[in-house]
């Protein structure tokens, strides 16, 4: 193209001068972020699979109308699963397939959410049965809990399950609109079986919510079973985003399962009508939402590390004021003011991953304890699980925000990958939980947890975490001293239980950086933004930490400096932090994050490829514009 400068031109890296500043083994740091060289290697080789194999390509999402966007996103899942077949992919590549076609789809739910359940949930018996189907896909599932009328309270839901002796059956049905099954993801349009919970009736008795494996649809034609009504609950926010997912609704009139397709690990029901409720905690019930939410953390660290990743590369690329002599301009990067916008959110994402590394081996070891009938870290499973799913995922949705006005007015170019980004991220802050009944999940566990130990809610934490433990206690103290009632004092009881999580993710953190890390300067990394995630919430949250006495005005205004200085050993090795995420540019799908930074000629390219530019004259201009100009004004046809 003519006039096209050196700087301008494909095939050269215009990072390269910021790569060179890396302090650090990169390769390394790849693999710190995967979390060993096996995960590292999988996670690599499947990119760029995807990446490489047109596929895969998700640039023409944004043109395309929602009937052909859900039948590309069928397209691709068939697709996808043809590959895992063909080239005989592990169960972990498999998953890591999935991950990198990054499309929200009724695969999501059929491997992250049915499967599960019949897994947590299903008797021995029951998962012989249902697993070899799906696992080979020759059934597709769902999971449908969430009605019309109710969704955080799951001891509401209206849908009911009556147990009929004569036939040995339950009778599934909605006695109501609001029991309506709404939300379930893959219901609308594709999945043939559901996990609906339902309040179990037995012998005119109600026994509480339970799991039952419904058949929704002919295996033959796909069609609707007899009693059921079944669809999409239409568009969602955003234009692509979640709308490759059909989330349904279902209306369930007096459809009639086998006995056996009562989830009955937890309880059970005899042929003869025998409500038996075993000897585990009825929330056993709830535990695929717990493992969900788990799995939600380490998907927080993966989607901000993206947005960050994009934010980080273009803040470098960015060129504006300060020009000396006619010389370049100021990277934008080398501003404070951005320094102190992106740096905690660099440092978040690797908090994250660290804290999904942590809650994963918490959730496999209360996993493995209940096989021995050991509920005794259960509460707290389900306190962290919870907190935890509900504080990064809050920060991980502000945190997208924030990249995308980082980038200025390209940041609200759909080339920029932050507007999808953002439109497919922020309802994890609502499904698997609202976030706000989430934390007040935590804030019960706080006030038990109070007052079975007193003051003290843990001594187990790094020395480091003293001032967070001290303004957990303190806020525990000033509301758990007076005598209000939980739910007037609720909304001071969740800002405790976000100190709680935040003194989580902070101690683990620390105890992360006590483990052997491998890799020039990798540790002194990690130690630089640990401290920065540290003091970024001690200085945005210093209200609280001063009122607990433990630090003083002083001490608030070193750490700040503190922090300033942090960013300044950060901002070196800024670029090669968002390369260890070892992101591919199809999988980013960003032109302000492309890997090169050659990000002014794509943006140019980009633009000219949207419908409105195949003429210059646009459609209308003669119905409506022309008149306008010539002041020929005349009726527009509708
Ligand atoms: C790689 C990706 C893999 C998978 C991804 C797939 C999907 C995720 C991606 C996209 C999203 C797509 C799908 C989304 C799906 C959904 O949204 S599914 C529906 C989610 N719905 C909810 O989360 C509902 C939230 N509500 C609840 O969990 C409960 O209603 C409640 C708020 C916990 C209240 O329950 P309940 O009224 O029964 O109990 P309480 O009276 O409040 O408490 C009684 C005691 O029980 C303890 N408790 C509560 N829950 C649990 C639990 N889960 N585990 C253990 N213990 C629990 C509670 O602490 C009380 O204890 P006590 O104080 O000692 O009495
Ligand atoms: C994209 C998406 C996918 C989903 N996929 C599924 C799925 O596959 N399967 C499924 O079953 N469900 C699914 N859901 C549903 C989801 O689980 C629910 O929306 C979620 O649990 C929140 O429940 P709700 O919608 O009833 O919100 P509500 O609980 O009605 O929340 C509304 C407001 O009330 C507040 N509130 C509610 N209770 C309290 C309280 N006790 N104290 C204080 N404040 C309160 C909340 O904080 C919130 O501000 C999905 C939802 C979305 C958005």
């Amino acid at each position: 193209m003519e006039g096209v400068g050196e700087e301008e031109m494909e095939g050269v890296d215009h990072l390269a001068h910021e790569r060179n500043k890396s302090e650090f083994d990169v390769d390394a740091m790849k693999i710190v972020w995967a979390g060993s060289p096996h995960a590292f290697d999988v996670s690599d080789r499947i990119s760029k699979l995807v990446a490489s194999d047109p596929g895969f390509r998700k640039d023409n999402r944004s043109t395309l109308s929602r009937k052909e966007l859900f039948k590309n996103t069928l397209r691709k899942a068939a697709y996808a699963w043809k590959t895992i077949v063909d080239l005989r992919l592990s169960e972990e590549e498999a998953a890591k397939l999935r991950f990198y076609v990054d499309e929200p789809a009724f695969t999501d739910l059929h491997w992250g959410m049915f499967i599960p359940a019949i897994k947590g949930q299903g008797t021995e018996e029951q998962q012989q049965k249902w697993l070899p189907l799906a696992y080979k896909m020759q059934i597709i599932g769902c999971y449908a809990q969430t009605e019309l009328g109710h969704g955080s309270n799951v001891q509401g839901l209206e849908t009911t399950a009556t147990f009929d002796s004569q036939t040995d059956e339950f009778i599934i049905h909605s006695p109501t609109l609001t029991s309506s099954k709404w939300w379930p993801g893959g219901l609308g349009k594709v999945a043939t079986h559901a996990i609906a919970y339902a309040r179990l009736i037995v012998g005119g008795r109600e026994h509480g919510v339970h799991g039952f494996i419904v058949q929704l649809r002919s295996l033959e034609d796909h069609s609707p079973l007899l009693g059921i009504t079944v669809g999409d609950i239409g568009m969602k926010f955003g234009n692509g985003a979640y709308n490759t997912m059909d989330n349904g609704v279902l209306q369930f009139d007096h459809v009639r399962i086998p006995r056996n397709q009562m989830l009955m690990r937890v309880s059970q029901v005899t042929c003869e009508g025998k409500y038996k409720q075993s000897d585990v905690p009825r929330q056993l019930v709830y535990g695929t939402m717990v493992y969900v939410r788990q799995t939600i953390v380490a998907d927080a660290s993966c989607a901000l590390s993206r947005a960050v990743c994009i934010a980080t590369r273009y803040s470098a690329v960015r060129r504006q004021f300060g020009s000396q002599n006619g010389g370049p301009e100021t990277q934008v990067i080398d501003y404070k003011t951005q320094q102190s916008r992106l740096f905690p959110l660099l440092a978040s994402a690797y908090a994250f991953r660290f804290i999904g590394e942590w809650l994963k081996w918490l959730y496999a070891d209360v996993t493995q304890r209940l096989q021995a009938n050991d509920f005794s870290t259960l509460p707290e499973a389900h306190a962290c699980t919870a907190g935890l799913k509900s504080l990064t995922t809050t920060a991980t949705a502000d945190g997208i925000e924030e990249c995308r006005k980082l980038c200025g007015g390209h940041g609200y170019l759909c080339s920029s990958g932050l507007p999808e980004l953002f439109a497919v991220y922020v309802p994890a802050c609502t499904y698997e939980g609202d976030n706000t009944v989430l934390l007040l999940q935590v804030a019960r566990f706080l006030m038990k947890t109070v007052s079975q130990l007193g003051s003290r809610l843990s001594s187990k934490k790094p020395v480091g975490t003293i001032a967070y433990m001290t303004r957990v206690e303190h806020l525990m103290q000033c509301r758990c001293g007076v005598q209000r009632g939980f739910a007037e004092l609720s909304a001071d009881l969740v800002e405790a239980a976000v100190a709680h999580c935040q003194l989580i993710v902070v101690s683990k953190f620390i105890e992360k950086l006590q483990q052997e890390i491998p890799g020039k300067g990798v540790k002194q990394q990690l130690e630089v933004l640990c401290n920065i995630y540290a003091l970024f919430l001690l200085h945005k949250h210093q209200g609280d930490f001063l009122s607990t006495g433990c630090i003083t005005p002083k001490h608030a205004a070193l750490a700040n400096d503190e922090l300033r200085s942090l960013y300044s050993q950060v901002r070196p090795n800024a670029i090669a932090l968002v390369d260890a995420f070892n992101y591919t540019d199809h999988y980013l799908g960003s032109i302000l994050g492309c890997y090169d930074g050659n990000v002014y000629p794509k943006l140019y390219e980009a633009a000219w490829k949207d419908p409105l530019n195949e003429s210059v004259v646009p459609d209308g201009y003669h119905l409506y514009i022309r008149p306008l100009l010539k002041q020929e004004i005349r009726t527009a046809r509708l």
